[in-house]
């Protein structure tokens, strides 16, 4: 395989894989105990104790911090939106773009109450990724070149890195990339997205089906069905997952959109979440299947289905809250209050 001046080869990203580095399982048991010891009784503050003590274990200490959460939106614009697979003109993406520097989109909104920045990365926007139908969508150095931009993302150095996505047309791509990765039938995989319904929806599924069969015998290769069948925002943010493991930063998946870039890494290698939290489980009736698939519970199910992160950046205030009960609840001795 040739390494090429834009980017790393397939090979450099597999390589990756071999040296996924895991949870420092002293500062888990140190975070643990810690909890136990806390005025509450055991195992009553749920999953906020669990959030707690995995964030201990990747950041190496019994009482974590998250001090500067970082909601990164990624932006590509899709070939296969010229077969009206989504109620809305292709030009929304870049407008969106534009209002999310205005700060006047949602997940603006969100970042804002949370404190959290926003970074948002506009990939090629003039120039589509192929029809997926016809075509794969990039070539396999694009793909990689794609994926280590999205390595940008940890640039900041952010403590939780949230993901989100901007890209009309790409909850087909996803459904694709998901009925690639897991088979089924392209209808199963296939949900309204921003408001598919009738000849919209019938459009969404075929393109699917066809884009899948047309790929049939590269379907075991997770990193193939990406190139082939997902789009510039889903290797880069493939590419943001993977680098946040290797630095060891949590990071907060979005909705269906997100979760189909995660999905391609854990069919890589299954521990290749680990340091991943579900933000939420959106409307898009396949996702909350897939977040079981990957074996990650959603923090929130408010029914939201909008993608850019807002889903995502909304989870920030639960692990926000679940770091600061960690760190500055007294203990049962400290406090001075009867133990049971
Ligand atoms: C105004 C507007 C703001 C959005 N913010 C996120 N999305 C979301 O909708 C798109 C995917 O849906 P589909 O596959 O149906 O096109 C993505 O851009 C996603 O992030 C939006 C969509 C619209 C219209
Ligand atoms: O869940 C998502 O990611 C989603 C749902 C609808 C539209 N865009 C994204």
């Amino acid at each position: 395989m040739q390494r090429t001046a834009t980017g790393l080869p397939f090979d450099d990203i597999r390589n990756l894989f071999l040296d996924l580095p895991a949870a420092n399982a002293e500062a888990e048991a140190a975070a643990r105990a810690r909890q136990g010891q806390l005025v509450k009784p055991p195992g009553a503050l749920g999953r906020l104790e669990e959030i707690a003590v995995q964030i201990a274990g990747w950041q190496g200490r019994e009482i974590p911090r998250i001090d500067r959460p970082t909601v990164a939106v990624f932006a590509g614009t899709h070939g296969v939106a010229k077969r009206g697979v989504s109620p809305y003109p292709a030009e929304v993406t870049k407008q969106m773009v534009a209002t999310f520097t205005d700060g006047k989109a949602a997940v603006n909104q969100i970042c804002g109450v949370f404190g959290a920045g926003l970074r948002v990365f506009d990939l090629a926007l003039d120039i589509p990724t192929r029809d997926i139908v016809e075509e794969d969508a990039l070539t396999e150095a694009e793909c990689a070149a794609t994926m280590a931009f999205g390595m940008e993302a940890l640039a900041g150095e952010p403590d939780l890195l949230c993901l989100g996505e901007m890209g009309i047309g790409n909850t087909t791509v996803a459904a694709a990339i998901y009925h690639g990765l897991y088979g089924g039938t392209a209808a199963e995989w296939v949900g309204p997205g921003t408001g598919a319904t009738g000849t919209v929806l019938a459009a969404k599924i075929a393109a699917v089906e066809q884009a899948v069969a047309r790929c049939a015998g590269h379907l075991d290769d997770p990193l193939e069905v990406l190139r082939r069948l997902g789009g510039r925002e889903l290797a880069a943010m493939a590419g943001a997952i993977l680098a946040a493991r290797m630095q060891r930063v949590p990071v907060v998946l979005d909705g269906y959109v997100v979760t189909a870039a995660a999905a391609v890494l854990h069919a890589l290698d299954p521990r290749a979440l680990d340091h991943c939290f579900a933000g939420h489980v959106s409307a898009e009736p396949a996702h909350g299947r897939v977040l079981e698939r990957l074996g990650l519970k959603p923090l929130l199910d408010l029914g939201m289905r909008l993608g850019e992160g807002s889903g995502a950046a909304l989870s920030i205030g639960v692990i926000k809250a679940a770091i600061a009960c960690h760190a500055g609840m007294a203990t049962f001795a400290e406090a001075g209050v009867a133990d049971a």
